[in-house]
């Protein structure tokens, strides 16, 4: 066994010693006389060397890092026409690698077309306020039954207490609405009387107006009838 195990260590093939009988190349395993043969009289204690005599590390060089000089280094990359520059000013050729800000950025913003005023409501008609009417149970549509609404009945409820507006085909009572509405009476005014589906929208399209104006509801936007039908 300490034939084989020597052999492992130092990678030093032992030769086997051949028999007659046993031929060389089944001798895979240790020889049957280690595990207590002859062997065990002259068993060898000694500590193999570690690395290996003829390891590779031991055939390495050296493996302390070795320092660049700064000769041996890679150099950095060009940088171009920054040695040129005059600071403050932009050159079109080094325009991709200037820190400089982007000339676009120089123009000042241009105004919004439209301005949105605020509009302050009057004490009690907050959100919450119109909120707490609507789920009151005062009648806020003023008519006793849903209708048929044609543009032309439409357009005869555009007095500011009499204002009616559709959005989305549904026509409602807005003039409860009138003192609530954050954007002011006068915005809210100018869809009276018509179809206020697409200044609604362009406006605020992410207000709810079905939750908003539910409890106004009087009836639906139809066609015009033509003179001739019955
Ligand atoms: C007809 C149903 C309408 C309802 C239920 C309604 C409802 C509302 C609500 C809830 C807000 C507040 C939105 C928010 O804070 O984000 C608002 C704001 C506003 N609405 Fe309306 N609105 C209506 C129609 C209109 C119309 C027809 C106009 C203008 C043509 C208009 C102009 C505005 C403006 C300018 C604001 C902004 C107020 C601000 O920024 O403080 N609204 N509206």
């Amino acid at each position: 066994m300490a034939s084989y195990l020597r052999s492992w260590f130092t990678g030093i093939p032992v030769a086997p010693t051949p028999t007659p009988d046993i031929p060389t190349l089944n001798r895979v395993s240790p020889p049957a006389s280690d595990d207590g043969g002859e062997d065990t009289e002259t068993e060898d204690n000694s500590v193999p060397a570690f690395p290996a005599l003829n390891s590779a590390q031991r055939a390495a060089p050296s493996n302390t890092p070795r320092i660049l000089s700064d000769s041996a280094l890679m150099p950095p990359p060009p940088v171009p026409s920054l040695a040129s520059r005059t600071p403050g000013v932009s050159t079109k050729s080094s325009a991709s690698s200037s820190l400089l800000v982007p000339t676009t950025t120089t123009k000042p913003p241009t105004k919004p077309s439209k301005k949105r005023e605020k509009v302050a409501l009057a004490p009690g008609h907050s959100p919450l306020d119109w909120a707490a009417l609507k789920s009151s149970g005062v009648d806020l549509r003023g008519v006793d039954t849903l209708m048929r609404i044609p543009p032309s009945v439409l357009k005869q409820h555009r007095s500011k207490d009499d204002a009616w507006t559709a959005i989305s085909n549904k026509v409602y009572n807005i003039t409860p609405y009138l003192p609530f509405h954050p954007g002011g009476e006068r915005e809210l005014m100018r869809v009276a009387g018509r179809d206020g589906t697409h200044l609604f929208a362009s406006t605020h399209a992410w207000v709810n107006a079905d939750f908003m104006l539910d409890t106004c509801l009087v009836g639906f936007l139809i066609p015009e009838p033509s003179p001739d039908s019955p």
